[in-house]
């Protein structure tokens, strides 16, 4: 076994990995990236990149059908869902290999390819070739689907975000069983491809929203999209010749009713649990909770009494990209400071922004609503918004929330293109402007920008 050692040791090469690998570099530090294969980062291989890829196909179907309402006539349309798919995985291969060009720059003794595994708080063991010791290490090992229990023993009819993007033809139908981002927009998108889907959600709502308003106009919305049923559960899940029967029952209240059928395909998008088992940590003094996952200090992004850093969807707090590449950067500029005998650094959090791509899109800024929170609220409806109506996607709303005193603090929103709004409002809140300083901007007309005019304009209006 070779026996190496560094300063820093990052573990995963994707977003967070990367961005930690080159801070702690330009720190200064002798950094090791290791990554166990196939890389490439998540986002570019079966995560952001190949969702939005599938998301524009559909769009562009969905657009040809709608477009008669323009008076516009585009004659039948037709996919060819092998085509639609070879496009997806043409592009995603390039975001792929742009990624591995992105690294080309780095020194090639600089990384190691294998598993890494804790042998102890400064040790690591990389694959059966090397043994690693640091100073201080940043976990940057992602996050992976989970597949919920009556689908397991269901083999290939059973599909992930892992998998679910190698498909060489669309299936006839699928049931989806998670209604969060992945969920939601991947139904969408099937849908408008011209698959049958069912999605199941034991929760009631979608797509990150708790606004109880913007809830229920998302239920409506998303009805109309495909066979939705929220507040039910899928109980078992067996083999019916090349598909899969499932059964499923609804709670008391519940939109949907208990039921079974049967679907070519299941795509299990139940959620994304870190990566943080089976790699040793254990053995490395971080106080680890009941799921495995170490506490650490979101802003250092350091776990509590270790040399340890968790960065990107590792530390499940914020699991998007951007913040995934903001918290690689900080982490490994705060190990490299620390195997160099500095304190670390505990910049501010940015204000969480997140998002959903569906048709219309959703929007969360800040904590979104919060019941208890006594935020006063200012809406804004897109049903009857002049710019919206024109487009003819009049659909949704958008809500503010501010503090008693009038700082803004936060917002959610569903509509046509929000993810625009979201970003303003977000700066808006991050820049702590209140909610007159935040009127107090120009609004062109006639945008859909101007639903946020109308939304701050209730808030002063409440305010008296
Ligand atoms: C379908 C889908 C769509 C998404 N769409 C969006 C979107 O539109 N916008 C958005 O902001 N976010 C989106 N996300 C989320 C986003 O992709 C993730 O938040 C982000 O990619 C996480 O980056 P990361 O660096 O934390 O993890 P990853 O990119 O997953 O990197 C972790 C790396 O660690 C490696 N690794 C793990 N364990 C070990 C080990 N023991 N030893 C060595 N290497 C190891 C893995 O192989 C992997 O390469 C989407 C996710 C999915 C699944
Ligand atoms: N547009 C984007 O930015 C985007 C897109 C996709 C994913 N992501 C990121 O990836 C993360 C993971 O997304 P996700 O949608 O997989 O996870 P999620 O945790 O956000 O949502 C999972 C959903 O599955 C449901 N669920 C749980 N157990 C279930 C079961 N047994 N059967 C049916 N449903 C079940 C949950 O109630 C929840 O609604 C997100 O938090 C998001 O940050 C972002």
């Amino acid at each position: 076994m070779r026996e190496i050692v560094c300063d820093v040791a990052i573990i995963g090469a994707g977003t967070a990995g990367i961005a930690a690998h080159r801070a702690a570099l330009k720190e200064g530090a002798r950094s090791v990236l290791i990554e166990q294969g196939p890389g490439g980062t998540t986002c570019a291989r079966v995560g952001c990149m190949p969702s939005k890829l599938l998301i524009s196909a559909a769009e562009a179907a969905h657009v040809a059908r709608s477009a008669e309402g323009f008076g516009v006539r585009v004659g039948g349309v037709e996919i060819d869902g092998p085509a639609v798919l070879r496009r997806m995985r043409s592009l995603r291969d390039d975001f792929v290999a742009s990624v591995f060009e992105g690294l080309d720059d780095l020194p090639a003794e600089s990384r190691l390819t294998g598993r890494a595994v804790f042998e102890g708080p400064d040790c690591l063991r990389v694959g059966d070739h090397t043994r690693l010791r640091f100073k201080a290490a940043v976990l940057a090992t992602g996050s992976s689907p989970s597949v919920p229990e009556p689908l397991h023993d269901l083999g290939e009819r059973v599909l992930t975000t892992d998998t679910v993007f190698e498909i060489e033809a669309l299936p006839e139908s699928l049931a989806v069983l998670g209604a969060g981002p992945v969920g939601l927009e991947l139904a969408q998108a099937m849908a408008r491809l011209g698959v049958r889907v069912s999605v199941f959600d034991p929760g009631d709502s979608l797509g990150g929203l708790k606004d109880p308003d913007l809830t229920a106009a998302a239920r409506e919305i998303f009805s109309g999209a495909f066979d939705l049923h929220l507040g039910a559960e899928v109980e078992s899940g067996a083999a019916e010749g090349d598909g899969v029967h499932l059964t499923w029952s609804a709670k008391e209240g519940a939109d949907s009713t208990s039921g079974s059928g049967r679907f070519a395909r299941v795509l299990s998008a139940a959620g994304r649990p870190p990566n943080v088992r089976g790699i040793g940590l254990e053995r490395t003094g971080a106080q680890l909770d009941e799921r495995g996952s170490p506490a650490f200090d979101a802003r250092s992004l350091q776990c509590e009494g270790t040399a340890l850093f968790i960065a990107g969807d590792a530390n499940a707090d914020r699991p998007i990209l951007h913040e995934a590449s903001r918290q690689g950067k900080i982490a490994g500029r705060n190990a490299a400071r620390l195997a160099a005998g500095a304190g670390v650094e505990r910049p501010e959090r940015w204000v969480m922004l997140a998002m959903v791509f569906s048709d219309p899109q959703i929007a969360v800024v800040g904590g979104g609503f919060d019941e208890d929170a006594g935020h006063r609220v200012g809406g804004a409806d897109f049903c009857d918004q002049g710019r919206a109506r024109a487009m003819d996607r009049a659909q949704g709303g958008l809500r503010l929330y501010a503090e008693p005193g009038g700082r803004l603090v936060g917002a959610e929103m569903i509509g046509p293109e929000v993810e625009h709004l979201a970003h303003l409002v977000a700066y808006a809140v991050q820049d702590g402007l209140d909610v007159a300083a935040f009127r107090d901007r120009p609004f062109y007309h006639p945008t859909l920008e101007e639903a946020l005019d109308t939304a701050l304009g209730q808030l002063m209006d409440r305010d008296g």
